[in-house]
């Protein structure tokens, strides 16, 4: 199994259960692993031979961007499903910051996987 990332991919959105949290679009941090064969595309060359990392990072800043979810679980989750659904990906480990969400830490968040692995 081969693995194409995006990592660091920050993305302005409306996420949190608060009132506060409500009126304002604060940061996430996505790091994304999936699953792909990269032998077709290494053999020819071509890019419709393999996962395009673009195509999907661009799928994801729309969705995550216009949406307005409570919980980060549920965040995590759609994106995943997006991933596994419209990409042809049997695999993916998602990572999703919340940045400056407790006070003392770095960031918080949550990581999740979904899928099997080839
Ligand atoms: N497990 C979770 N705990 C908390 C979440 C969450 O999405 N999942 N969210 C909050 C608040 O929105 C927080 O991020 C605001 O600082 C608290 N706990």
């Amino acid at each position: 199994m081969d693995i194409i990332y995006l990592r660091d991919l920050r993305i302005d959105t409306v996420i949190g259960i608060y009132g506060w949290e409500r009126q304002v679009k604060q940061t996430i941090v996505l790091d994304i692993e999936m699953a792909t064969d990269i032998c077709k595309a290494a053999a020819t060359d071509h890019i419709e031979d393999t996962l395009n990392y673009k195509a999907v990072a661009k799928r994801i800043i729309d969705f995550v961007t216009h949406s307005e979810f409570e919980l980060v679980e549920t965040l995590a989750e759609r994106i995943t499903e997006i991933i596994l659904s419209e990409f042809q990906v049997p695999w993916v480990r998602l990572q999703l910051n919340k940045q400056g969400a407790v006070r003392g830490a770095r960031d918080v968040g949550i990581i999740i996987e979904r899928g099997i692995k080839i």
